[in-house]
């Protein structure tokens, strides 16, 4: 299926010497017409009837190579020739053979670049009713002294940690947690949950009577879904530990060698950090393991853990805990309180209190929510209806025809982290395979690859643009050392699944963009809940196709207000920068760029991405490969947004040029088909338990143990950032 008919540009013309200095340029109105949205078909046509006989048959072959132009510095000469010919900068096609003409111009070949904006759908007012958020109050004029703590736990949470007061859900948490209530818990993203669970655990064991020797084995364990998260929680326990020496933290996690963690377990752990999966699997095969002294039990991130069908696990772990001692303190934790975490609360919770931070219920702690019998509901009625987000979190959602998608994205990022100072991006992406592919596409289009050092960073102008990944298919050593880098990196892009939404607490994360919509309100919440955290500032964009806009109305009806930024606006940062000018616009920099250069400019954007995809068929592969795995992820939304996202929805030729192909793979539908047979099932929260088991399996290399045979990690980056074989085979 072609993905459309063509608009032909002289695209290896089109490009000029790379300044940065910013011209004046005119952003496309809000009131840009459906017509004007089209294009201008008059001109469009002109366009083609000009440059078709030059260009039958398809682009010139190109070698494998990866194409690059270094930046270096040029003198006055230097800029002529590269205006005249030579395509510079950081996006640069692939040369093709130059034609001199008669007046000695250099012409060179047309390119066939399929029209981004022609035949789109039309892109639809957004209406819905304005909803009032649940606000929470972050912090309280109280200090850590009115808590009774130990002088020394203070003085940390003061000198090492550098907190003064506590905020809300600290407040309301530590006191029933140090009367040794059980607790459900829940306040907004980034509010300070951590701490609200390690500082009565902390305060506890160092008052034990007979002092907590190393081979007593664990007294707390702390359950969280994901590596990076037990890293963090590790990190922030290891702190509050500092001047109680004898009490020993560990993290299990996977990824680490077995025998290594089997001979820390043997030393002896006092307050156990671990992945669900994880402990099972030292339940199951490790000797030295024993909860005979289990004093407190932290489920975080609760709903997440049985969203991804660890329910099973987490009964494993609960009777193995239970079967060696009967009494013990069990807290619950999330933003997001759910079906799930009530049924979790039930099978794990004695006389819980149950705390929730909003307007509507703050400085009321409501207690007493008691289990109606072992198994019965937990009755959760003072939940608010709508998920509370950070007060100071702009939401936006842009409608972005398919076939824009890739440019609209990579204009983004060069609008925010190129042109602006200190931008920390965070993009969400619906699977491994698709982190890989936009990770490896914008570092070889966006940076220039060759020079590209491995850590993601170009010496050229765009030195500000540094693409890091994140994603369960990556050895646990790369894992680490990214979300590390991320952590202390003042700027930089970092391209996720889901494994990065949940409770990592990335310092200044200005923008989080979700470039394929998540599976379910909660979900969003969490990944927009990656800013704007402990009272910042931040902002979020959802990115959804002209048909899936319904899902605004989604988020509206639990209270999630989002307010609409209009592609075009985000397209005319182009304006900016003269790389992507089109050799017909001249080389004139004073004046103002209109949309249908803009228009154009993402053109040629948009066949960079082609260029670089097509210049083997290797990368067509694994292009098509990544599409197809865009589509599977499709087909796993849940039953109740399946109006919104379904696989017949989309439009393949369309989606195919988001992932620079010129046209729909042809065998797409037929492996799709068989795909459907065994319908991978995303997380659902309404599916029964069984269900929840599947996913499990479905989902498992996202959140894997590490020590499953045979999983297929993605190796370490090679040096030249070019895919390595294994991403290609993905
Ligand atoms: N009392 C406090 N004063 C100042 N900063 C605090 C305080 N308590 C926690 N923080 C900081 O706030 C940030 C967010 O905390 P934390 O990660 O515990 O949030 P959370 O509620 O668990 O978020 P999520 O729901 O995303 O997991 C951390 O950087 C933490 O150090």
């Amino acid at each position: 299926m072609a993905a459309d008919e063509s608009l032909l540009l002289n695209i290896s013309e089109d490009w000029t010497f790379p300044g940065f200095h910013r011209p004046e340029h005119k952003k496309f109105s809000r009131s840009v017409g459906a017509k004007e949205r089209k294009g201008t078909p008059k001109q469009a046509k002109t366009t083609k009837r000009k440059f078709q006989g030059d260009n039958e048959g398809p682009p010139p072959k190109r070698k494998n190579e990866i194409f690059l132009v270094p930046a270096k510095k040029t003198d006055v000469k230097e800029v002529e020739r590269t205006v005249k010919g030579k395509p510079e900068g950081l996006i640069s096609p692939k040369k093709h053979p130059a034609v001199r003409t008669n007046e000695g111009q250099v012409e060179r070949p047309f390119i066939k670049t399929s029209s981004l904006f022609k035949n789109n759908p039309e892109i639809p007012e957004i209406h819905r009713a304005t909803v009032k958020q649940v606000r929470e109050k972050v912090f309280t004029s109280d200090s850590f002294h009115e808590l009774g703590l130990h002088p020394h736990l203070i003085s940390t949470i003061n000198s090492v940690l550098k907190m003064a007061s506590m905020t809300s859900v600290q407040k309301q948490s530590i006191p029933s947690l140090l009367e040794g209530r059980d607790a459900l818990v829940r306040s907004q993203t980034g509010s300070g949950k951590t701490l609200a669970y390690c500082i009565p655990v902390v305060q506890s064991l160092q008052a034990m009577k007979s002092r907590i020797q190393r081979s007593d084995g664990p007294y707390a364990l702390v359950l969280v879904p994901t590596r990076e998260l037990a890293l963090q929680s590790f990190d922030t326990i290891q702190k509050l530990l500092k001047p109680f020496t004898w009490i020993v933290p560990g993290v299990l996690m996977g990824g680490e060698k077995r025998k290594s963690e089997k001979a820390r377990l043997r030393k002896g752990i006092n307050i156990l950090i671990s992945t669900p999966g994880r402990l099972v699997d030292h339940i199951k095969s490790t000797k030295n393991i024993h909860f005979r002294r289990i004093q407190w039990l932290i489920i975080d991130e609760a709903d997440r853990i049985l969203d991804l069908g660890f329910e099973k696990d987490i009964t494993v772990i609960l009777n193995a805990i239970n079967a060696e001692c009967e009494k013990r303190q069990n807290v619950l934790l999330s933003a997001t309180l759910t079906e799930g975490v009530t049924r979790l609360a039930d099978i794990s919770l004695h006389n819980p209190v149950s705390i929730s931070v909003s307007d509507e219920t703050c400085d009321q702690r409501t207690k007493g929510y008691k289990i109606a019998g072992e198994s019965g509901p937990l009755r959760t009625s003072a939940e608010p209806d709508g998920f509370a987000v950070p007060e100071k979190l702009q939401q936006h959602v842009t409608l972005v025809p398919s076939k824009l998608k890739l440019v609209t994205l990579a204009a983004f990022i060069l609008g925010r982290c190129e042109f602006e100072k200190d931008h920390k991006l965070i993009v969400f992406f619906s699977s491994c395979e698709l982190v890989e592919f936009y990770y490896h596409l914008f570092l070889q289009t966006l940076l220039g690859s060759s020079t590209a050092p491995a850590s993601g960073q170009s010496p050229s102008a765009s030195s500000r643009l540094k693409f890091l990944r994140l994603h369960g298919n990556m050895e646990q050593e790369e894992r680490t050392a990214v979300f590390q880098e991320f952590s202390l990196s003042k700027s930089g892009i970092l391209l996720c699944t889901d494994v990065a939404a949940r409770g990592l607490d990335l310092p200044q994360v200005t923008w989080i963009v979700q470039y394929n919509a998540p599976s379910s309100p909660a979900e969003y919440i969490h990944r927009i809940g990656r800013t704007a955290r402990i009272g910042c500032h931040g902002s979020s964009l959802l990115i959804l196709a002209p048909s899936e806009a319904e899902y605004v109305n989604s988020l509206a009806s639990h209270k999630i207000n989002v307010s609409e930024i209009k592609m075009e606006d985000i397209l005319s940062i182009l304006a900016t920068d003269d790389r992507f000018k089109a050799r017909r616009w001249g080389n004139k920099k004073s004046r103002s760029v209109g949309p249908q250069e803009i228009r154009e400019r993402a053109t040629v954007l948009q066949t960079a991405f082609e260029d670089y995809v097509h210049a083997s068929a290797e990368r067509v592969s694994w292009a098509k490969k990544a599409l197809q795995s865009f589509i599977r992820a499709y087909a796993t939304y849940p039953k109740d947004l399946k109006h919104i996202f379904h696989v017949r929805s989309l439009h393949l030729g369309h989606v195919a040029k988001s992932f620079g192909l010129r046209d729909a793979p042809q065998n797409l539908n037929a492996s799709l088909g068989n795909k459907r047979k065994s319908k991978p099932k995303r997380p659902d929260l309404h599916k029964k338990t069984q269900s929840k088991h599947r996913l499990a399996e479905i989902l498992r290399s996202e959140y894997s143990s590490g020590m499953e045979a045979g999983d297929a990690k993605v190796k370490k980056q090679n040096k030249h950032g070019k895919p390595s074989n294994h991403a290609l085979q993905s």
